[in-house]
């Protein structure tokens, strides 16, 4: 992996991981290179960017998702509370109140549900739903060139972990995490991801990844029109550790409370694949 670059932002100076850039065109038409650029930046450091530009209606999307995700978190706190779900892991709203972040999750499978989307989310449930089935595509077309990486020859070993066509627990998950007042309030939340591939957007410098070799830490840098991609504990596990689960957490440069929208997408195994059985 080359080495961090810096940077100024918020008038400090910063390291900027390096990160590889991939293109999804080129991946979809299966361009040789770019494959293997896939599969070397999935193995270390287990995140890289996304070009996505190609497709003018997607990066529209992504917008148009950041908006109702905006309008959604400004309703008030009881109308959000009635999307709460007891015990439920991965669906509804959550309020973490000590970070200051809240969410709201919803199932692939129930997306297109009536009722599974709250109302702030109804004028456009199309919008939403397109964005869930591009996110699907940009995430299953990254596993299925991996697959192909990993096991030469076989037929997608790895959608046979996530199963398209099974329920799963693969969800779009939009997260309110403004920024603090005080750097010194944010808390640590450095984790991996349990599941095979998370696509990530965030316009601002508020990613953080462990460098592989060495524990230094470096920042992601947002470029609009690329997801923020990385390899989640399952895919680690599927691939006998030969793809990386790259440490990470949220975190501000400097002080200054700033709002911060976020919008993840994470593909998992189908309901009842166990990565540690396999
Ligand atoms: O809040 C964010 O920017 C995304 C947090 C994250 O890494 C996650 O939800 O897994
Ligand atoms: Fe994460």
């Amino acid at each position: 992996m080359a080495f961090t670059t810096k940077t100024f932002v918020r008038g400090t100076e910063i390291d900027v991981a390096p990160l590889e850039i991939i293109s999804f065109k080129k991946i979809a038409e299966r361009n040789e290179d770019e494959c293997a650029r896939l599969y070397k930046a999935a193995q270390s450091p287990g995140f890289f960017l996304l070009d996505v530009k190609d497709s003018e209606q997607y990066v529209a999307d992504i917008q148009r998702v950041y908006a109702l995700t905006e309008q959604y978190f400004s309703q008030p706190e009881e109308v959000k509370m009635k999307d709460f779900r007891l015990g439920d892991e991965f669906r509804g709203y959550k309020d973490y109140k000590g970070p200051n972040v809240s969410t709201f999750e919803v199932l692939r499978d129930e997306v297109d549900e009536n009722a599974s989307l709250p109302k702030a989310f109804q004028p456009e449930t199309g919008v939403i739903s397109r964005f869930v089935s591009d996110s699907q595509n940009l995430v299953t077309t990254m596993a299925a060139r991996l697959s192909e990486l990993l096991w030469p020859g076989s037929h997608n070993c790895l959608e046979s972990h996530y199963r398209p066509s099974e329920a799963s627990k693969t969800s779009l998950k939009v997260i309110r995490g403004p920024m603090l007042e005080k750097l010194a309030d944010v808390g640590d939340n450095t984790h991996t991801d349990g599941g095979i591939l998370t696509l990530m957007y965030c316009d601002k410098w508020t990613t953080q990844i462990e460098l592989p070799n060495g524990g230094e830490w470096a920042w992601v840098d947002p470029i609009p029109g690329h997801a923020i991609v990385n390899v989640g504990d399952a895919l680690q596990t599927f691939s006998g550790g030969r793809l990386r689960s790259c440490k990470h957490r949220v975190s501000q440069v400097g002080d200054g409370a700033e709002e911060r929208w976020a919008i993840t997408y994470f593909l998992r195994p189908a309901d009842g694949v166990d990565p540690a059985a396999i």
